[in-house]
């Protein structure tokens, strides 16, 4: 059976960085066939100049390291730096053991795991997080903002919540104007259920 692989070994579709049409594949089966079987060695998106370096400074010796894992998704999930236990209603920064230096031009987006309501019964009070690329400094740690809606204990390493990266948007100017030119479109809901 003929395998396609990137250096560390992963089945992949993408050969010379670009999506495998039918022609292609073709011509990388007829390859691999010259190559005697051997896995085509495909680039990792590491090797592309689109991939970026954050430089993390890990503040807890209890959570593993931040991993990519490419093919499932690409935000990033984090775990608490220590047991916490909360009460029904109680809330707190959960400390997630980490420090970054953000890329120039990117903030970070902090969202809940899908399942981290069903797992812990917790919420994220600030309902997204928002990392500034200027929260940068050794000991600018970053939390996961909590609520309890039951009794409930997270461990130190478990993944609560999740992040990714953004670029910037263009810088904002306000203008005042008495119209706006447009149509009203309807208030919200205006265009019913279904
Ligand atoms: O879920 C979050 C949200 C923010 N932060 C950190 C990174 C962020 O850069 C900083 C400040 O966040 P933000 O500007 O949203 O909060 P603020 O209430 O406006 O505080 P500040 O006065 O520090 O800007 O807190 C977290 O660790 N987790």
């Amino acid at each position: 059976m003929l395998r396609f692989l990137d250096k560390y070994g992963v089945n992949c579709l993408h050969i010379n960085g670009d999506f495998v049409g039918y022609d292609s594949l073709v011509n990388t089966v007829l390859d691999a066939l010259a190559a005697d079987g051997k896995p085509i060695v495909c680039p990792h998106p590491s090797d592309s100049a689109e991939a970026l370096t954050i430089k993390v400074r890990y503040l807890s010796d209890k959570i593993q390291p931040l991993e990519y894992i490419d093919g499932k998704s690409d935000w990033v999930d984090l775990r608490a730096a220590e047991d916490v236990e909360l009460k029904t209603g109680e809330s707190k920064l959960i400390p997630l053991g980490i420090a970054m230096q953000l890329p120039k031009g990117y903030e970070a987006i902090v969202a809940p795991r899908s399942s981290t309501y069903k797992n812990f019964g917790i919420r994220q009070t600030n309902s997204i997080g928002v990392i500034d690329e200027t929260y940068c400094g050794d000991n600018d740690q970053w939390y996961f903002p909590a609520r309890a809606d039951r009794h409930t204990v997270i461990h130190a390493g478990d993944r609560i919540c999740q992040f990714r990266i953004e670029k910037h948007q263009p810088q904002l100017f306000f203008e005042s104007v008495d119209t706006l030119g447009n149509a009203d479109r309807g208030g919200i809901g205006s265009t019913g259920k279904r």
